[in-house]
């Protein structure tokens, strides 16, 4: 059948929604080049941007073999049936700790459907799944997940086994059924297993009902598994440590199956948390990932660069200069491969051909904007407004604002908004915390026999932050406040 419509009809038909064809279409009619067109036409920098995306796991991770090996020889144990140490991984944001151990687990998964053996690796992201209930019921829903579906398999084969035994008693010779009505009752159990086998809901059950639910369902074959805990330091900051104490004494418990821990963290201080037990059951093994070097981020980029840029469309210094800014920000491979990301974005946008520095230095502009957008945006209001009385003050002309001034139009902002004002003291620490996120600068200066006072500046751009701090709904009412500055008496 042949679709006798124009491209026209084709294009408007099932339409609910007005679009302005004339847009699109020229006055004769003919096709003008579209919104998309444009930037579909030009040459793509990219062959698969996703690649570059903290999403993908690469098959390949240069200067981490070492820390590769070391878990690997450790999680060996499971592929032999025995129960692994329990492992912490430390090291700073972006130094490849989530990508080295889910490259680990994918390999102990692969082999361990290769021989046979039951050990799998459970991943959970902490800072999403935070509390000892959520951890629980989590685990809990998977391996019940995997009972349900161990059962089906087995019941199958039962199923034909029992037909084959009605037929032929000699075919349950070799098995652990004695006659066909053992079989039977077998099946029978198992289904009644299966028939109780529920989810365990996302809330409202004692968290000890679930733990019970979790360690059922573990336990319900022979397995040994491995549970990963992905920034286990927010877990510990948000419930305490019970999770990890229950989990760290289970094997003692359990019967047919084997648990093991591999947390990782980026604060290295959070055992400092811990109840002695779980800081020594935890801490069985650890391993440390260092910062990478400016080499070593080259080498990453270069190997991902290969299979996400199309060939030679990054000019020679744009792998560099990313690894050269990325190892400034403590070794961070995250933070590099965005670089180059976002640096072939602007190349893209720009409709250009080649990837060049100066790409990579608007990138790095965009990337510190955002992340200042970011940090301000989810700022609390008391230390918004103290940032805004420092906008204020800047944007009419002060400089080396000191603490006093900050405080006065604080103060001001404060009575608009009929809010609390809190102490000049507890200002003082906001301005600190401010300073400690890069969003101001506040240096102790000496004013001899006058004493020391802060000096104040705004270390961001002064729209962007004043847009992102109008854009909430109170400080956007503000009316514009001219800051009265007494005469200072410099020295
Ligand atoms: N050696 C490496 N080779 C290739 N890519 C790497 C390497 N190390 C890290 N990466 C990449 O850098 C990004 C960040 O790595 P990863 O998420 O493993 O860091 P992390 O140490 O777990 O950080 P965080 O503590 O912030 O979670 C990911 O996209 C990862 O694929």
């Amino acid at each position: 059948m042949t679709d006798e419509r124009t491209p026209r009809d084709r294009r408007t038909a099932g339409r609910d929604f007005e679009v302005d064809l004339d847009d699109v279409l020229d006055e004769d009619g003919d096709e003008e080049d579209g919104l998309f067109d444009n930037l579909l036409s030009g040459e793509p920098i990219f062959e698969n941007k996703e690649v570059l995306r903290p999403s993908y796991t690469p098959d390949e991770l240069p200067h981490r073999t070492d820390q590769i090996n070391n878990m690997a020889t450790i999680l060996v144990a499971a592929l032999r049936g025995e129960t692994p140490s329990n492992i912490l991984i430390y090291g700073k944001t972006g130094t490849g700790k989530t990508a080295s151990a889910k490259f680990v687990s994918q390999e102990l998964q692969k082999t361990s459907q290769r021989y046979d053996v039951p050990s799998e690796v459970q991943y959970i992201n902490c800072e999403v799944t935070d509390t000892q209930y959520r951890v629980l019921a989590q685990l809990a829903n998977t391996f019940i997940e995997q009972n349900r579906d161990w059962i089906d398999r087995r019941t199958r084969e039962l199923e034909e086994l029992h037909e084959q035994a009605r037929e032929d008693p000699s075919a349950l010779l070799d098995t652990e059924f004695d006659d066909p009505p053992d079989l039977r009752e077998r099946i029978d159990a198992l289904e009644a297993d299966r028939a109780e086998m529920d989810d365990v809901p996302m809330t409202g059950w004692p968290t000890d009902r679930v733990y019970n639910e979790f360690f059922d369902a573990v336990d319900y074959v022979e397995r040994v598994a491995v549970i990963m805990l992905d920034e286990i330091d927010k877990l510990v900051e948000k419930s305490g440590d019970d999770t990890l104490y229950n989990l760290s004494r289970m094997n003692s418990e359990l019967s047919n199956s084997r648990v093991s821990i591999i947390g990782i963290s980026n604060d290295l201080k959070f055992t400092d948390f811990l109840d002695p037990r779980v800081k020594s059951s935890l801490g069985e093994e650890e391993i440390v990932f260092p910062p990478y070097d400016a080499n070593q981020l080259r080498d990453i980029l270069q190997h991902r660069s290969k299979v996400s840029f199309k060939p030679d469309v990054l000019s020679e210094d744009v792998i560099p200069l990313c690894a050269a800014f990325a190892a400034r920000e403590h070794g961070d491979a995250r933070r590099a491969l965005d670089l180059l990301r976002t640096a072939g974005e602007l190349a893209e946008r720009d409709q250009e051909e080649t990837v060049t520095e100066a790409h990579v230095r608007r990138a790095q502009d965009k990337i510190e904007l955002d992340r200042v957008v970011e940090v301000v945006r989810t700022l609390p209001t008391q230390s918004k407004l103290v940032l805004y009385a420092i906008m204020v003050l800047e944007k009419n002309g002060v400089h080396n604002i000191n603490t006093g001034e900050v405080y006065n139009i604080y103060k001001r902002l404060c009575e608009e908004l009929d809010t609390d004002v809190l102490t000049q003291r507890r200002v003082t620490d906001l301005i600190s915390e401010l300073d400690m996120l890069g969003i101001v600068n506040a240096v102790v200066v000496s004013k001899g026999r006058y004493g020391r006072t802060k000096e104040i500046s705004l270390s961001v751009p002064i729209e962007e932050t004043e847009a992102v701090l109008r854009a909430d709904s109170r400080i956007g009412d503000i009316d514009d406040i001219t800051p009265f500055v007494q005469a200072r008496f410099e020295n």
